[in-house]
């Protein structure tokens, strides 16, 4: 099979903008929106213009080259650095993203002891951002590789593999090509895939909207069920695994990732499916011990209880609406990452990767 993930390029640089395929009305609308300042970026970030938790790092890089503008002194540079950082709290890979940038900043200014932004400055920032934009797409195809390898390692011969994904792994949420979706992808490259089961992904609907348009793209074979259907798919099909991609992952293994993701970890666990978590070393936070330490974003409740312009629950409704969970390295069976594959992850292993 061709791929043609190359067709989804949801983030791009003009040359002096910032171009991001709008993730809040796709599949209906194919629409760009164009971030000319880092507080326009910040805003894509928050509204989940772009989403996805590299994909906000990469978006965040671009961010700080908007900041840097000639002429401006470092400490209001510095200002959008916080500003840009603080747009999402769960996702490590935004605060890991403006890091590198901070600290080309500080380097610059130590060496240089310019107290404001040159355009020495703001082409190495530029240079940096893209670099966090490749970086990430290479990591995706080798994370592609590592997991279908770990995965037909670990399958009998000759059945073709039905997979469950949730939320959106793919392109938009990442540089290009995704991590869970990366590993989909090149299964289904090499025809080794059934079928895709795609849990909608209630409130935002990553699954349903976002990965279904992408498998859509691609022609690659998936059903889109409701999250609570999760249970059931499993019990009246052979699902092998879950492939999942993550947010956030601590030192002991432990994983960050959309919503209901812990729950089918659970259900994968009972039901005899393995649990895959793909995702790259710039989500890795190895400063925090356990899951327990993540900071879980919650949204505003319209997400959850209005439909378009529809009320979903009475006005006065209250609502709970964290939008990820953390699922325990106990029941996760291989996180893949660019710099290998770890089977039941255990802090010495994590510790062994990434220190
Ligand atoms: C490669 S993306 C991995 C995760 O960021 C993804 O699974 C997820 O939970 C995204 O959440 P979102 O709220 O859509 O940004």
């Amino acid at each position: 099979m061709q791929s043609s993930f190359s067709k989804v390029e949801a983030i791009s640089w003009t040359g002096t903008q910032l171009k991001l395929l709008d993730q809040q009305v796709l599949p209906s609308q194919i629409h760009y929106v164009l971030c000319s300042t880092a507080e326009d970026v910040a805003k894509a970030i928050q509204q989940m213009v772009v989403r996805g938790a590299p994909a906000i790092g990469i978006s965040a890089a671009y961010g700080a080259v908007l900041a840097a503008t000639e002429g401006q002194s470092i400490s209001s540079l510095m200002a959008m650095l916080d500003m840009l950082s603080a747009a999402r709290p769960t996702a490590v890979n935004l605060r890991w993203a403006i890091e590198r940038m901070r600290k080309l900043t500080n380097e610059h200014v130590s060496s240089s002891a310019e107290e404001q932004v040159t355009a020495s400055l703001k082409n190495k920032l530029m240079a940096e951002a893209v670099a966090i934009h490749q970086e990430d797409v290479s990591a995706n195809q080798i994370m592609g590789q590592y997991g279908k390898k770990a995965i037909l390692a670990s399958s009998s011969a000759g059945h073709k593999l039905s997979v469950m994904t949730h939320c959106n792994a793919g392109a938009l949420a990442t540089g290009g090509y995704g991590t869970a979706l990366g590993v989909i992808r090149a299964l289904a490259e090499t025809n080794e895939l059934d079928k895709v089961w795609v849990n909608e992904t209630r409130p935002w609907l990553q699954g349903a909207r976002l990965t279904a348009w992408e498998l859509t793209q691609e022609n690659i074979p998936f059903v889109v069920g409701v999250d609570g259907a999760a249970a059931y798919h499993m019990t009246t099909n052979k699902i092998d695994w879950v492939i999942v991609g993550a947010d956030r992952i601590t030192a002991n293994g432990d994983t960050a990732n959309k919503i209901g993701t812990y729950g089918l970890a659970l259900l994968a666990h009972h039901h005899g499916c393995k649990f895959m978590v793909v995702a790259p070393s710039s989500t890795v936070d190895m400063s925090l011990a356990s899951g327990e330490e993540i900071e879980i974003e919650c949204r505003g409740r319209n997400e959850l209880i209005m439909l378009g312009d529809k009320m979903l629950a009475p006005e006065n409704t209250s609502v709970s609406n964290p939008v990820f969970d953390v699922t325990p390295a106990s029941l996760i069976n291989m996180i893949v990452t660019e710099r290998g594959v770890i089977e039941n992850p255990t802090q010495a292993k994590m510790q062994q990767l990434f220190c």
